[in-house]
């Protein structure tokens, strides 16, 4: 199974969990693979702000995604920062973009997954989560749900995908806690696999 991870991150955490989740995808046996959107002014932002400095060139060296990445895939997964209880608008662009694609159905009963960071609030980043499951309904793909999981202990998850919580200015990266989270989400996703 061939499983795109298209992503937006400015500061990291999308990356973050993006690499996490690819590696975990790769040991169960998933062809995982990860794509950015385009993003012209990330550089800009990153001469002004450490935070974006730092996962700056790691973002940069991934291949920028186009309806090839979504076609070749079994599994398209999108990570997006929340942005006002949305995704980010150049996550947007690209789903714009694909229009085409749900007239035509080309990606109908392909599977999908979502997650999201935010500031401070799961509410917010649930919605986020949200608008990208719009997206992945109108070309008829396939929801994954994270569902529920009370065996990981208050991780305060919304059912539709992963949420990270950073606090203020990235004080919190994404942790262990969450990676008992997306380890859920792939078992679930392993299920799907064959
Ligand atoms: C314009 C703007 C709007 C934002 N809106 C929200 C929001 O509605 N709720 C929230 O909790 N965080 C919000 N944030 C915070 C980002 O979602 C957060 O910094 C996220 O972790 C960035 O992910 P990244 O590190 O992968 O870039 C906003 C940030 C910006 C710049």
């Amino acid at each position: 199974m061939r499983c795109n991870i298209i992503i937006h991150s400015v500061s990291g955490n999308i990356y973050i969990i993006a690499s996490y989740l690819q590696d975990k995808l790769i040991e169960a046996g998933i062809d995982a693979r990860l794509y950015r959107v385009e993003d012209s002014d990330l550089h800009i932002l990153a001469a002004k702000k450490d935070s974006v400095n730092q996962y700056l060139e790691d973002i940069l060296e991934l291949s920028v995604a186009n309806e090839e990445t979504l076609e070749k895939a079994d599994m398209i997964i999108l990570g997006a920062p929340t942005r006002f209880g949305g995704m980010t608008a150049e996550m947007k662009a690209f789903l714009d973009s694909t229009y085409d694609m749900c007239e035509t159905r080309s990606l109908e009963g392909r599977l999908f997954g979502c997650f999201t960071s935010c500031a401070h609030s799961i509410c917010e980043g649930s919605h986020a989560l949200d608008s990208m499951l719009y997206w992945a309904q109108n070309m008829a793909l396939l929801h994954i749900p994270y569902g529920v999981h009370p065996e990981v202990r208050l991780s305060n998850q919304p059912v539709a995908g992963i949420v990270h919580l950073e606090g203020r200015d990235n004080e919190i990266r994404p942790s262990d806690k969450l990676g008992d989270v997306i380890n859920k989400y792939v078992e679930s996703i392993i299920r799907y696999k064959n």
